[in-house]
């Protein structure tokens, strides 16, 4: 037993004992230790420039880092080796099978996700970490209603996405106190992997989500001066990609790559996130009120402005600005609905590589077929670090201005149909199903579960 540290569930004991070891909890302590005092000063410091947007205060670029975002000698680190090329990239749970599947999807890279597409309950989190564990040493195969899965000789690159800062993972207490969600996914993953993906000719590879400020990022990178110390592996081994995926993150772009230059492997467009960081972050602006969701796709203003700034910013310090997820998957039982979906799919990706992107996000393996010949048509090399236009003031205006042209249908009232699908989650939450005929963006973690976790901590499981 690690002095200080206890553990308040005992589901999947199994995973559990491979996962929770004494040094990887030693570890895990330690990082708590150091860090959580700093996490929880940044949690408050959110809510404090909430008060001050909620007061009408604009929002806008940092002034104290204007040297940062001026000065155009700094670059950030080479890719990590399998990094160098990322046209289509697969996200998805770190449930076994989906972790086999797409790793073998053809794509370049399998963002294994405790975040979005998972629910947190501590089976799945350490489960997960088992699965990740034995995809790394590929001893993963298994068999399952007669179907056997196998890693293929030449499966795709793993990114692996940690729980946001806002999180607590409750069912581990360091000195009584709930330890970082974000802090338990990355500990553990890294302990358990950094040294045997290293020698596999690979690295310690993450996309970091949620930020809302550039100290939050420079959190980041000490934990991983830290933990690179710490395991006795040189600095600058990770690669972190950055989600921006909230509305004050879309003014730190710069500042967020700076902070993390010696480990950058760039920035995505979280596009759901983001607009869903968008409304919330401006609440008190009735200016900003958006239309309905289906009307906000990634053309009207502002989103358009959100990724050409990403591009531009990430081209400028050569690193790669990645695309977003089109949320449609394919529809089995209905052909011209599935065509039509695909088709929005094929615009998307058509639309994220002629804008620069140098590549996208898959949500199940059928995309990849679409995605890939977009990008293999229409970026011939590894990337596109070469295009980008300036940033100017008027694209840094429109990040907030342009709301949606030409869409006129801000109607008072609450819609049936909005009602419908809010009814809808709650019936699947309370039955813990998902909701698989919404878009997989709707598939958040939709399950607030206990799991043994002390009261006053339940709140903090989702
Ligand atoms: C806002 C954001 O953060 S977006 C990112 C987070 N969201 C995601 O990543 C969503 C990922 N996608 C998914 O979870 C799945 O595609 C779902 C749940 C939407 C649909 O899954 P299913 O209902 O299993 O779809 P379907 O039956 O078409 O799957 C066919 C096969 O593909 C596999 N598959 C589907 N999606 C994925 C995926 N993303 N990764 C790996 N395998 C997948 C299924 O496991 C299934 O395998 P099998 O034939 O061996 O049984
Ligand atoms: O996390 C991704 C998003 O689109 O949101």
């Amino acid at each position: 037993m690690v002095q200080g540290v206890q553990i308040h569930s005992n589901v999947a004991p199994k995973a559990q004992e491979i996962i929770l070891t004494e040094p990887a909890l030693t570890f895990l302590a330690a990082l708590h230790r150091t860090f959580e005092p700093t996490r929880q000063s940044l949690l408050n410091a959110r809510a404090d420039r909430q008060r001050k947007w909620d007061s009408g205060e604009p929002l806008d670029f940092p002034p104290e880092t204007a040297a940062i975002r001026a000065e155009a000698a700094w670059h950030c680190v080479a890719p990590g080796p399998g990094l160098e090329d990322r046209r289509v990239e697969i996200t998805g749970p770190t449930d076994r099978k989906m972790v086999i599947n797409a790793l073998n999807s053809g794509a370049k890279a399998f963002m294994a996700d405790f975040e979005d597409s998972s629910a947190p309950t501590f089976a799945n989190m350490v489960n997960g970490q088992v699965n990740l564990r034995d995809a790394v040493r590929r001893e993963v195969d298994f068999e399952s209603n007669g179907k056997k899965y196998k890693l293929s000789e030449k499966p795709a690159v793993l990114l692996v996405r940690p729980r946001g800062w806002h999180l607590d993972e409750p069912r581990v207490t360091v000195d009584n106190a709930p330890v970082s969600g974000s802090v338990f996914d990355f500990a553990l993953y890294f302990f358990h992997n950094a040294h045997e993906l290293i020698q596999r000719g690979s690295g310690p590879y993450f996309y970091l989500p949620k930020m809302e400020h550039y100290l939050e990022a420079r959190l980041w990178n000490d934990i991983f001066l830290f933990s690179q110390s710490y395991i006795g592996i040189p600095h600058n081994t990770i690669r972190a990609t950055v989600l921006i995926e909230t509305l004050p993150a879309a003014f730190q772009m710069e500042e967020i790559l700076f902070e993390l230059r010696n480990h950058s492997a760039g920035l995505n467009c979280g596009r759901w996130d983001y607009i869903f960081s968008f409304i919330k972050k401006q609440r008190a602006n009735r200016g900003a009120v958006l239309p309905d969701r289906k009307d906000v796709t990634m053309t009207v203003g502002f989103m358009d402005a959100y990724v050409r700034l990403l591009i531009q910013t990430c081209h400028r310090r050569k690193v790669a600005a990645m695309g977003g997820m089109a949320a449609q998957i394919p529809i089995k039982d209905d052909p011209k609905a599935n065509e039509i979906a695909m088709e929005k799919v094929r615009a998307d990706k058509l639309r994220e590589v002629t804008a620069g992107h140098d590549g996208t996000w898959i949500a199940h393996p059928a995309i990849e077929q679409i995605a890939r010949p977009i990008f293999d048509q229409h970026m011939r090399g590894p990337n596109q670090y070469h295009t980008g236009e300036a940033v100017t003031a008027e694209l840094v205006d429109e990040l907030v201005s342009e709301l949606a042209p030409g869409v006129k249908k801000i109607a008072p009232g609450v819609k049936e149909s909005d009602v419908k699908i809010a009814a809808e989650y709650l019936k699947k939450q309370v039955r813990k199903e998902w909701p698989s005929e919404f878009l997989t963006s709707d598939l958040m973690s939709y399950l607030a579960v206990a799991d043994g976790v002390p009261a006053k901590w339940q709140k903090a499981a989702l």
